[in-house]
């Protein structure tokens, strides 16, 4: 039977590194969904083109592949903040979602992590988690992650970012972040990747197991 998670959080919650985690604990397929979004905000970023041009973004959209993108080049700074202007456009965020749909739809099943998986991509998945953690900790994380990789970083910016992109993807009027009614609450604040990932492994293997017995 095919197995679909859905995982969806605020930024740097620290969803992708569970999801990426839980497809290979139990053999599925893994999509990112914020960098389809992210896709359509760099291709307009690299032609020069404006970011509120729902038009533009739409034809952006319908030549993304899930398949083949390109992490290293869309998880620049510069792109998640493109990426959240474009998705507060319908259209765009309709043809995405359908893409990632059949992604998800694929056997053997996939673990899709983003801000509207549970509810909207797919709101029949077997498991759900919602994974969030406070500000101040999401700012933290990504923090070390820039400076640990031999960057440089501002920390004050990186929260206003953080904050800035919380309001915008709780706030649009489509598919605004928020938990789905089933989903499981996963608040990893206090807990290191290793506790986050024992906690998800548990609910899910709790879940496939009340599916086996009906
Ligand atoms: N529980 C945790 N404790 C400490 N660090 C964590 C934890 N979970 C994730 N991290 C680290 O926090 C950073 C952000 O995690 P990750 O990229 O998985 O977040 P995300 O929710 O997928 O972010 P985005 O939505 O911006 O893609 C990474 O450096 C990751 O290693
Ligand atoms: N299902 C999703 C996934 C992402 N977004 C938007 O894309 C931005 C970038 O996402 P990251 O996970 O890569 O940080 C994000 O801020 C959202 O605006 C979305 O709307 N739906």
């Amino acid at each position: 039977m095919s197995l679909i998670i859905a995982i969806d959080g605020p930024a740097a919650s620290g969803k992708g590194t569970l999801a990426r985690r839980l497809a290979v604990r139990y053999g599925l397929r893994h999509l990112d969904t914020g960098l389809t979004y992210r896709a359509v905000g760099h291709a307009l970023l690299a032609d020069g083109k404006p970011l509120d041009d729902e038009a533009l973004a739409l034809e952006a959209a319908r030549g993304i592949d899930p398949g083949a993108l390109d992490r290293t080049v869309l998880s620049q700074h510069s792109v998640g903040e493109a990426a959240s202007k474009v998705a507060v456009m319908p259209r765009v965020r309709q043809v995405l979602v359908e893409k990632q749909r059949a992604f998800a739809a694929a056997p053997p099943g996939a673990v899709l992590d983003g801000r509207d998986i549970g509810t909207v991509v797919c709101p029949d998945a077997a498991v759900k988690l919602y994974v969030t953690a406070g500000a101040e900790v999401r700012a933290t994380r990504r923090y070390r992650e820039i400076v640990d990789g031999g960057g440089t970083a501002d920390y004050a910016a990186i929260l206003a970012d953080i904050e800035r992109r919380d309001a915008r993807d709780m706030g649009r009027a489509d598919s605004p972040l928020k938990p789905a009614a089933d989903a499981h609450l996963l608040d990893t604040s206090e807990m290191d990747i290793e506790a986050a990932f024992r906690a998800a492994k548990a609910i899910i293997d709790d879940r496939i197991a009340a599916r086996n017995t009906l």
